[in-house]
């Protein structure tokens, strides 16, 4: 590799692997991998597998992931903007999987920007239970919120909060917990030139601080008998399983999941062999490190109270009304409860982005909350056919459809409060991009494919009106051929067209364009 290693870190990997360092020292000569994961929020592995234009080969420790080959462009193709694949480094796919997601669970990706991993749960949820992806750093947010709605994500809510506030806002509440912490990142260091040009032999102990103080909120937020994982993409033992051991020791409640030593996980280190490694020289991916950890069930969970309901998609409330998907899903965080019955005042969220993302707390300029709703349904009726679930909160005339009361994010920064469904303008209802991303073809009224190979799909991505004639739509008996059109890229959902009189009025939002 072009860029020199750090002799201090090359000495180190020596003290740590002994006989293994020479094959280590030789692995950074490799090509590192490259990988995507199936969407199966909108396609099936073997669906994607038949209709890949790339070579997939199988990663053994995700089943919906795959190795490309050296020279595929997964981003630059129709399939990438209809949402069907994650790009994701292979290695890193594998702390999801030792999350144990079951569609219903609450689950918090406590470190989530640009959210690889985010997206990979909510896939493991498919539509059901309720996902908070959160990140520290507001520019990273940006990514995270794109990402989860270029993914079709109903059920996700993204928070810009320190761990601590999201932890005193849902003590107890959360069934599963991803910590893919921030760290010195050595484990990147084949793929990533700057990760290395970062690091200073005293980086490792300035991330185990933070990992520290993230591993402690986590364990506050995390219901009795709930699953933790934590992971890095470092070799330092003091942010790895020195982190974890430290942690066991302040929190006795907690205790590890075997899962190093089993398929491709190496062992833990230093006498946590519970705990697993991903080595370059071992495995084709990049340096990662998971710990499994279990809450004995001791304690109080949260208070059972506020009830939201599962987003699965066909649910036909759309008022506050409680809803319990098989009880898994009853959401009964004792803050939520609390502040859905009264509140308990703080400063006010802020959403933003380009598809919604007027302030909390603004009502709706043109029209009242009762009107706006009124119009989102007429709009859904007509459109769709159905009134998907959620709680509809109203930010200025940008209406999301939330997993949880708005009143159980008060105070919360908050990124995205739920599913972006659209805006109000004029008393009528324009559907938002997310709303099209999320819709698969039957759950539409009007929809129209277009060929990945044949120009058209790229020429609405690029943003083009398209002259289609109208025995090219697809359209439920009984209603109109005008209107709006959910625009497929070989079936798949893409974004909204407005067909009239043989054209396709491209609504193909401007900074999502294929460039
Ligand atoms: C390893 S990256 C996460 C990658 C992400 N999980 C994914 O799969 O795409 C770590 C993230 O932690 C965020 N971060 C740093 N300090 C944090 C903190 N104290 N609390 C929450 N997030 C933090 C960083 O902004 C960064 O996006």
């Amino acid at each position: 590799m072009a860029v020199e290693l750090p002799g201090t870190f090359m000495q180190r990997m020596k003290d740590m692997l002994g006989s293994d360092y020479e094959q280590f020292a030789e692995s950074y000569q490799e090509t590192p991998y490259s990988g995507i994961r199936a969407n199966t929020l909108k396609i099936s592995v073997e669906a994607l597998r038949a209709l890949s234009p790339f070579t997939l080969e199988p990663i053994p420790w995700c089943p919906s992931g795959f190795y490309t080959e050296a020279g595929a462009r997964p981003g630059k193709h129709p399939y990438y903007h209809a949402g069907l694949y994650y790009i994701q480094e292979p290695s890193a796919m594998a702390p999801v999987e030792l999350l144990g997601v079951q569609p219903g669970d609450r689950v918090l990706d406590l470190c989530a920007a640009p959210g690889g991993k985010s997206t990979q749960i909510a896939a493991k949820l498919q539509g059901e239970g309720l996902l908070v992806s959160n990140d520290l750093h507001p520019d990273r947010t940006k990514a995270l919120a794109k990402n989860l709605e270029l993914y079709g994500v109903r059920n996700g809510i993204v928070l810009n909060e320190s761990p601590g506030r999201i932890a005193a806002a849902f003590p107890a509440f959360f069934d599963r917990i991803l910590i893919d912490a921030p760290c010195s990142g050595e484990g990147m260091f084949r793929k990533d030139e700057d990760m290395v040009k970062q690091w200073e032999p005293e980086t490792p102990l300035k991330y185990a601080a933070m990992q520290r103080e993230i591993l402690a909120s986590a364990a506050e937020a995390l219901r009795p008998g709930g699953t933790l994982v934590y992971s890095t993409c470092t070799f330092a033992v003091e942010e790895n399983e020195g982190m974890i051991r430290e942690f066991l020791n302040s929190h006795p409640e907690f205790s590890l999941i075997p899962v190093g030593g089993t398929g491709s996980f190496a062992p833990g280190l230093g006498g946590l062999p519970e705990a697993a490694r991903l080595w370059p020289h071992k495995v084709k991916g990049e340096g990662h490190f998971m710990a499994v950890l279990r809450h004995d069930g001791s304690g109080a969970s949260a208070e059972e109270g506020a009830v939201y309901p599962a987003h699965n998609g066909r649910d036909k409330a759309l008022s506050v009304s409680p809803r319990n998907k098989g009880g898994k899903a009853q959401a009964s965080a004792k803050a939520a409860a609390a502040r859905a019955d009264g509140g308990r005042g703080g400063k006010p969220g802020r959403a933003a982005g380009k598809s919604g993302g007027a302030a909390p707390g603004r009502q709706s300029q043109g029209m009242g909350e009762e009107a706006a709703l009124a119009a989102y349904a007429i709009f859904a009726e007509e459109q769709l056919g159905w009134q998907p679930s959620g709680y509809p909160v109203l930010f200025g005339d940008h209406l999301y459809l939330s997993p949880l009361p708005k009143a159980a994010l008060d105070g919360l920064k908050t990124i995205r409060p739920g599913w972006y469904v659209g805006h109000i303008r004029s008393g009528r209802f324009i559907p938002g991009h997310p709303l099209a991303t999320a819709l698969h073809p039957a759950e539409s009224t009007r929809c129209l494919s277009l060929s990945s190979s044949s120009g058209e799909g790229v020429s609405y991505l690029k943003g083009e009106t398209l002259s289609i004639t109208a025995d090219r739509l697809s359209v439920k008996p009984g209603s109109p051929s005008k209107g709006y059109v959910l625009v497929c890229i070989d079936g798949y959902s893409a974004g909204w067209g407005k067909w009239q009189d043989g054209m396709l009025k491209n609504e193909y939002p401007a900074g999502w364009r294929w460039t």
